[in-house]
Parts: structure tokens; sequence; C-alpha cells
């Protein structure tokens, strides 16, 4: 085969991928205009036996054109959920039409392409408006803006698959003024990143947030003779890499290459399967329509006798509430006393949450809800 042939091939594929992205385009906007039905019918977004059919359909049309299910499965799978989620934001998009304004400024942790910000992106990508992006340097430095009204909204990690619950900013949601309006799950693939040229054995000095530290553990023991040193965010790190000879930071990928960093070694984290949850907080809380999965979190102290804490967790057993997270976190100048964060798959809109949550009253010295919220996951919800 000569190089012209394989240009002219090249030149096709670039034609079909063309075409298939303007197809994909044009499915989306069906997709947009069958929540309009939706909506005015209180109908669930996620319908998985339509779903279900349109794959078998799929899966064996593409088998008689040579396409093996794996492949339309999956590619078909990363469809569906483009669209389930884009139906999700227009909802949510309509019942709070003054949330998300022209533009949105968002504080996040870090600068480009912190994990933070690969988040930002992820969850503003659905929704409409222009992004302005604020990269912050510390935590309360996000719900600082929030609060004075500098920033629309702030994107905080909660935790992390393999390093668990993010301490400090469970705190400061104790006493923030912001409510939570959104979450987004969000891959993090950790890589040794140095300036070109350097090799592993010349590494003396590594750089990284005490996050990634803690999530990469296993793979620095094996390092020799480096020290460690703490930054407050991976762009931070990365920069730090950069102006210091023979060391390394931990980061994205995306990071290390905008900045000029070469990876050295990917997949560092001690578990392959790294996922980071992030919150999303504004001002105003938000209203979530029943019709998508929904989230709320609240922050109780229970009474100081026995059993308490069972007494108020029962409370969501007996309303058919299912919780899946509890979280607890001392209270600052009350040594020994402990406030609790709840997750719940619930709706406040829904009667017997609010049920609950009178109900809760009755065994806690407090409650506060941090947030009603949009749940990533794209589980179906049964519209009563
Ligand atoms: O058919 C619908 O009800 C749609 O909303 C469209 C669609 C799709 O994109 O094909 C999207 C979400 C549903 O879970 C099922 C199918």
């Amino acid at each position: 085969m000569t190089n012209d042939t394989l240009l002219a091939l090249r030149r096709d594929i670039n034609e079909i991928d063309s075409e298939l992205l303007i197809l994909l385009a044009k499915r989306r906007r069906i997709s947009h205009s069958v929540v309009e039905y939706k909506i005015a019918n209180n109908k669930p977004i996620r319908d998985e036996a339509r779903e279900q059919e349109l794959l078998e359909k799929l899966i064996s049309y593409g088998k008689s054109l040579g396409l093996d299910a794996y492949y339309i499965n999956s590619v078909f799978q990363r469809v569906l959920e483009d669209s389930v989620l884009h139906q999700q934001a227009m909802l949510q998009q309509n019942l709070n039409p003054e949330v998300l304004g022209e533009t949105n400024r968002v504080a996040y942790l870090g600068g480009q392409g912190s994990y933070s910000q690969l988040a930002v992106h992820k969850y503003f990508s659905r929704r409409p408006g222009k992004l302005v992006e604020m990269g912050c340097a510390q935590f309360d430095e996000i719900t600082g803006a929030v609060e004075k009204g500098q920033a629309d909204f702030g994107v905080l990690p909660i935790e992390n698959t393999s390093s668990g619950s993010i301490n400090e900013v469970f705190d400061l949601l104790q006493h923030a003024q912001v409510s939570i309006v959104g979450e987004v799950t969000h891959s993090v693939e950790h890589c040794l990143l140095v300036k070109p040229g350097t090799e592993l054995e010349d590494i003396t000095k590594l750089y990284g947030h005490p996050q990634p530290f803690a999530q990469c553990n296993r793979f620095i023991q094996g390092l020799n003779d480096v020290q460690l040193e703490n930054c407050d965010s991976t762009t931070s790190a990365m920069k730090a890499a950069l102006n210091c000879d023979n060391s390394a930071a931990i980061g994205s990928a995306e990071a290390g290459k905008h900045l000029g960093l070469e990876v050295l070694k990917t997949g560092i984290a001690n578990q392959s399967e790294n996922h980071s949850r992030f919150i999303v907080v504004a001002r105003k809380a938000m209203q979530v329509s029943t019709q998508i999965p929904t989230k709320t979190s609240l922050i109780m102290a229970t009474e100081q006798h026995v059993g308490s804490l069972a007494d108020a967790l029962m409370v969501f057993k007996e309303h058919g509430i299912n919780m899946v997270k509890l979280e607890s976190r001392p209270v600052p100048g009350n040594p020994w006393e402990e406030v609790f964060y709840v997750d719940l798959i619930a709706n406040l809109a829904e009667p017997k949450v609010q049920r609950a949550l009178e109900a809760l009253k009755d065994h806690t010295q407090f409650v506060r809800i941090l947030g009603c919220y949009q749940s990533d996951s794209l589980q179906a919800v049964e519209v009563n």
C-alpha cells in the first residue's frame, strides 16, 4: 500500500467520524425533546425497559453487520448515559431557572489540570452558561468565595475510594453558610511526573498533596530515600517539581503535560480503581425533581445517652429511607463531642422524607440539612 492510499483511507475515516458526530448531536437534540414530554407528564427520566429493548435491537442488528455485542454494548451504554445525564440536567434547569446564569463563577482547589478542575469541567459541561474558573489555594477559600458572593459555586472533594473521607471538608461544612447543590464523581489516575530527562533513580524529592500521597503510599514506600514535600494542591506540587532538579510530583497526566512535565510512571495509586467524589456548593439551596435520583445530606448531633445514635438511625429505616453514608467528626472546642454526617437517598420534596426529619428531632440535639441534590448515580427512580 502506498502512502497516498493510506492518506485516502484516513480521509474516509475522518469523513465517517464527522458523520457520526453529526448523528450523535442529532440524537441528543431528539433526547432533549423527549424530556419535555417527561416534564409535562411527570415521568421518570430513566426508562430501563426502553434502554434494554434498544440495546437488544442494536446488538442484533450490529451482529448482522459484523460488529460484536461487547463493542455495541459499550458504545451505546455511553450514548445512553450521556442522554440520561443531559435530560436530568435539563430537568433541573427547568426547575431552578435562576440558579445557573449566563456565566457561572466556580471556585475549586488548584489550577490548570488539578483533579478538582477536571471535576468542574465534567459537572458544568452538561449545564448551560459560560464557565468562569477560580482556582483557590485552600478549601476554606472556596467556601469563603461562595459565602461572599465572589463565586456562584464551589467544588470540593469529599471522599475518595482508596483514602476515604476528606475530613477537612466535612469540618468546613459544619459552619460554612453554603448548601450542597450537586455532586460529581471523577476517576483519578495518579502519575509520577518529572522534568524531561529526569530518571526514577535521580529523584530525591517528591511533591504532592497529602491526599494523593495517601492514595499512592505503596508506590512511595518502594522509592529509595525520597523526601516528601506536602503542597496545597496537585497543581502547586507540579509547579514545585518544575522548579527543582531531581524531583517529581504526583498529578494527572493531562496537568503534567500542560505544565511541560513528563509522565515517568502511570497507575501509581494503591488501587487501580481510584475515584473521587466532589460536592458542588452554592449560597442558595436548589429544588430537585422527584423524577431523578436524589440525595439529601445532613449533619446531626444525637443525645448523650445509650443507644441514641441507633435510635436516630432507626428513624430512616422506619421511613423506608436508604442511608448511604455515615461519618462522625469531632466538634471543634468541645472535646469528645461528635457530629454525624449522613447521606440519604432521599428528596426533601417527598412527604415521607419530611415525616422522617420531623421524627428525627425527637432523637437529636440538632439537625441541619446540608443540601438536597441530584445524585451522580444513573439509577432509575419510581415516581408516585
Ligand atoms: O426513550 C426515552 O424515554 C428517552 O428518554 C430516550 C433515551 C435514549 O436516549 O434513547 C434516554 C433515556 C431513557 O432511559 C431511555 C432512552
